[in-house]
């Protein structure tokens, strides 16, 4: 019976700075914001005869650079049905909601590939863009991925990944 266990990464720098909004409704969403957003990735897999699951320096380190890809930005859901967002030649941006205009350089926003700039969304971004197509974490044994954000402490959303191979 092959021994399993859990490693769980929630280092100080698994962190990333960011603004939003969040949208409610086609009239109604937050005024812009931000948050020290914190991170939790735990890897549930089999322990081998050399008594590791993985060297998990690897899933640490690309759990690492993807904070540092949103440290710093301002982010907007690309995919909202209630804002509309347009790109100029420059790059720079034009979000359109509700009857407003907000205006962003290209240098301080990310559009991302989101309904709306939720705990919910940015799990499942941020543990989609770690686990990809699964491959490296069946490589190493990896049956079971939890990746959790916070915008504060205590109040937490996760996302999951199971290997059904
Ligand atoms: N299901 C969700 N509901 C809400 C989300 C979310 O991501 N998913 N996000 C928000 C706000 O963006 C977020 O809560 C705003 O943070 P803050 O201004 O700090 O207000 P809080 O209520 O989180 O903090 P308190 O200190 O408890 O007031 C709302 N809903």
């Amino acid at each position: 019976m092959a021994r399993t266990t859990t490693i769980e990464l929630h280092k100080e720098d698994m962190k990333f700075a960011a603004g939003h909004f969040t949208i409610f409704s086609a009239t109604h969403r937050e005024n812009l914001h931000g948050h020290n957003f914190a991170v939790f990735v735990s890897l549930t897999g089999e322990v081998l005869a050399d008594g590791m699951l993985a060297d998990y320096d690897i899933f640490k380190g690309a759990a690492l650079k993807q904070c540092r890809a949103w440290n710093e930005t301002f982010m907007l859901p690309g995919n909202s049905r209630h804002l509309h967002v347009e790109k100029d030649a420059r790059g720079d941006v034009l979000a359109r909601f509700n009857g407003e205009e907000l205006r962003f350089l290209a240098r301080d926003v990310t559009i991302l590939p989101a309904e709306n700039v939720s705990l919910e969304e940015l799990a499942r971004l941020f543990g989609e863009g770690l686990v990809g197509d699964g491959g490296s974490f069946r490589a190493n044994r990896i049956s079971h991925v939890v990746v959790k954000i916070s915008s504060e402490p205590g109040q937490w959303c996760s996302w999951e990944w199971r290997d059904h191979g």
